[in-house]
């Protein structure tokens, strides 16, 4: 693919397109000056997704990490940052290699191929190592702020290019739901067939809840095009979904 080397960068996935001429000539997309101010706080999925960084939260821990942490004056966040690298390790924005980089996002139609490989439920996570508290309403709502990275992804996608959106999820509401989202949305996106072709087909239909609100999943036809892997099948894999949308015609 003459792919030479891949720059990552650390950049909130619902602020990820830029108005071109919102990057200053002198300025870089993927920051490398600013690196030495990227950390690794932000682990939780909900955390991320609502948009808020625990940075964002609470002002007074960000200002102190800027502090030098080689001398006396420790500072609390700092010991705790320590802490959480001794406990996780140096994080995969730190990983050897070389640091993730800042974005300031992407100008539109700047990929040929994007992958969203969304927070989720991760309802089909196996093992399931730990257990969200999740109730009907918050499983729907996850699909939110997925519509909303969505949103993000369908403009850095130029035409002719492909988007993926993905999730260790079983759950509708952010599988098919989002689907239907993104076709009803933009007509100039269409599912794309997938190969390999290992999972099972999507929903198709819609779903009352007890409080009235439809959710529309997939169409006759579309099933097809989606897979849907249930981790009670005889596959033996974890529950996942996959979807794959050619990109047309934006106008
Ligand atoms: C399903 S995981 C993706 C895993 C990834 N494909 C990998 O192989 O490591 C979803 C990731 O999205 C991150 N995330 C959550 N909200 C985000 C946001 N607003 N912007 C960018 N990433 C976010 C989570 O921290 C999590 O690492």
């Amino acid at each position: 693919m003459g792919l030479r080397c891949i720059t990552t960068c650390k950049l909130d996935a619902l602020k990820s397109v830029c108005l071109p001429n919102a990057l200053s000539d002198s300025t870089t997309l993927v920051n490398g000056e600013n690196i030495g101010s990227v950390t690794n706080h932000l682990s939780s999925n909900e955390e991320m997704a609502s948009g808020r960084s625990e940075a964002e939260k609470s002002p007074e821990v960000n200002a102190s990490t800027e502090q030098p942490s080689g001398g006396d004056d420790v500072s609390e966040a700092e010991i705790r940052k320590n802490k959480g690298r001794l406990k996780n390790g140096r994080g995969r924005t730190q990983s050897q290699g070389g640091r993730a980089g800042k974005s300031q996002g992407f100008p539109p139609n700047s990929f040929d191929r994007v992958l969203l490989d969304a927070p989720c439920s991760a309802l089909g996570l196996r093992p399931r190592l730990f257990a969200g508290l999740e109730s009907v309403i918050s499983l729907r709502n996850h699909g939110r702020y997925q519509r909303k990275m969505l949103d993000q992804a369908v403009q850095l996608v130029r035409i002719g290019g492909i988007l993926v959106y993905s999730t260790c999820t079983i759950n509708p509401s952010e599988n098919e739901a989002v689907v239907r989202y993104a076709l009803d949305k933009y007509k100039f996106l269409s599912l794309a067939p997938q190969h390999p072709r290992i999972g099972g087909p999507g929903l198709v239909g819609r779903c009352e809840f007890p409080d009235g609100y439809v959710e529309e999943w997939l169409k006759p036809g579309e099933e097809e095009m989606v897979q849907k892997f249930d981790p009670s099948s005889e596959l033996d894999t974890i529950g996942f979904f996959i979807a794959k949308f050619s990109v047309g015609p934006k106008d």
